[in-house]
């Protein structure tokens, strides 16, 4: 088995391993019938996403919740890891009976995002002539996204969301969602997102897409015949490492790593110090389980991320939202500062004031502190 080096995480296939296959388990597939007309111009043939649910949908179809994805993520909100999901559930303390998206009252939906690489089309996948889309896959945004969700949407029988929630990328969508879709979003929870990616978010993704680019193995994206666990590893892993600091805080590394070298190494004479040894962790763990050509898609189509775009600009788009709204920051998030959700709360007419969630662990906050999260939830449902 091709492991990740010094890491013995495997590498996965490079043919074959996302956005492809039927595993087993509560995964299934919505195939548009039509080609999905882009925003860019074009449009992209043999659109599917991948979802799955829990709990049952009433027959007036009023208890719906659709729970959107961060950039890695996948369908997969709650559940233990197996085949087709790598990881368990990533909002496991959220979902379930007597959860507060308590399963037994609720239909929770989430999807797969276009572009994405856990069933959903994205480069991995082929497109209709058989071949990969690899470097031809089009350019996405978070629109063209939330088309795919709609069409989704209406084949499962929901015509209104009772609550929309997503975090981060998810939160991007989530927004795209109640200014696109008013009508559709009864209530709308957005956590650490922005109305629009700014410069420097935009600096950081930039850097990651040139370290993916500039790996030998990357090909122009078109590396997915290339053959067993071959493929852009490297400059994946440059980006996640990249990526991972700015979803932690300074503080949290500070505090837990300090200047301390990992195990016997030495950092003096080539070894790692265990802040080195956390990131080539992480890094090794996405480049197991993610493609790197979907990385790209996705962290473009979050550049292009601004809900103003086309309506007015940010302050006359944000009037459009009719949901009852909660919007939250992570008081550590240094990604997606407070102040880009104090800019929601305060432009969304139906939100109510801006919410905070206490946590040292900067942006990955609206993943790890899920009990801050379930309380947002209880408030905006039980209204
Ligand atoms: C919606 C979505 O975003 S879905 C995708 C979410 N999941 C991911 O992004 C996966 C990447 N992980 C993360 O982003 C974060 O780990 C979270 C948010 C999921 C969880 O955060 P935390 O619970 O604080 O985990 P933390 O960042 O401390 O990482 C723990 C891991 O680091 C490893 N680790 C800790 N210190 C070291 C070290 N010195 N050297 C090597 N590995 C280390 C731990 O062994 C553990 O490994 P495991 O996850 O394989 O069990
Ligand atoms: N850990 C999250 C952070 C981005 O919000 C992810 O990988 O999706």
């Amino acid at each position: 088995m091709n492991t990740t080096p010094g890491t013995g995480v495997p590498l996965p296939p490079a043919s074959g391993a996302w956005g492809e296959g039927d595993p087993p388990g509560r995964r299934q597939w919505h195939m548009w019938e039509k080609p999905l007309p882009l925003e860019a111009g074009g449009e992209l043939p043999g659109v599917r996403l991948a979802y799955e649910t829990w709990g049952q949908l009433t027959p007036d179809g009023s208890n719906a919740v659709l729970v959107l994805h961060a950039l890695t993520g996948d369908s997969h909100v709650i559940g233990p890891a197996g085949p087709g999901h790598p990881t368990p559930g990533w909002w496991e303390g959220l979902v379930g009976p007597g959860r507060a998206l308590d399963t037994d009252r609720w239909f929770v939906v989430a999807p797969n995002v276009l572009g994405g690489c856990q069933g959903s089309t994205g480069p991995s996948s082929r497109r209709p002539d058989g071949r990969h889309w690899g470097g031809d896959f089009p350019l996405l945004t978070q629109r063209d996204q939330v088309a795919a969700e709609v069409d989704l949407a209406d084949a499962l029988g929901i015509g209104r969301w009772a609550l929309v929630i997503g975090g981060s990328m998810g939160g991007m969508r989530a927004l795209e969602w109640a200014v696109s879709h008013p009508e559709r979003t009864e209530a709308l929870l957005l956590l650490a997102c922005p109305a629009a990616a700014s410069a420097e978010q935009i600096a950081w993704a930039d850097i990651q897409l040139h370290a993916i680019r500039s790996d030998p193995h990357w090909h122009g994206g078109d590396y997915h015949d290339a053959g067993p666990g071959r493929g852009p590893h490297a400059g994946l892993g440059l980006a996640r490492r990249l990526a991972h600091v700015t979803y932690r805080s300074e503080p949290e590394l500070q505090a837990r790593f300090g200047r301390t070298p990992q195990h016997t190494e030495d950092p003096w004479r080539g070894g790692r110090y265990q802040v080195g040894s956390y990131l080539d962790h992480h890094a090794a763990k996405l480049v197991g389980r993610f493609d790197a050509g979907s990385y790209v898609v996705l962290s473009e189509a979050m550049n292009t991320h601004d809900i103003g775009r086309g309506r007015g600009g940010t302050r006359a788009a944000l009037r459009r939202v009719t949901a009852r709204t909660l919007v939250a920051a992570v008081d550590s998030d240094r990604l997606y500062p407070p102040v880009q959700q104090a800019e929601l709360a305060a432009g969304i007419p139906s939100a109510d004031r801006l919410r905070v969630v206490r946590s040292p662990y900067g942006h990955d906050g609206f993943l790890i502190e899920t009990d801050q999260v379930a309380a947002l939830v209880r408030e905006l449902t039980s209204s």
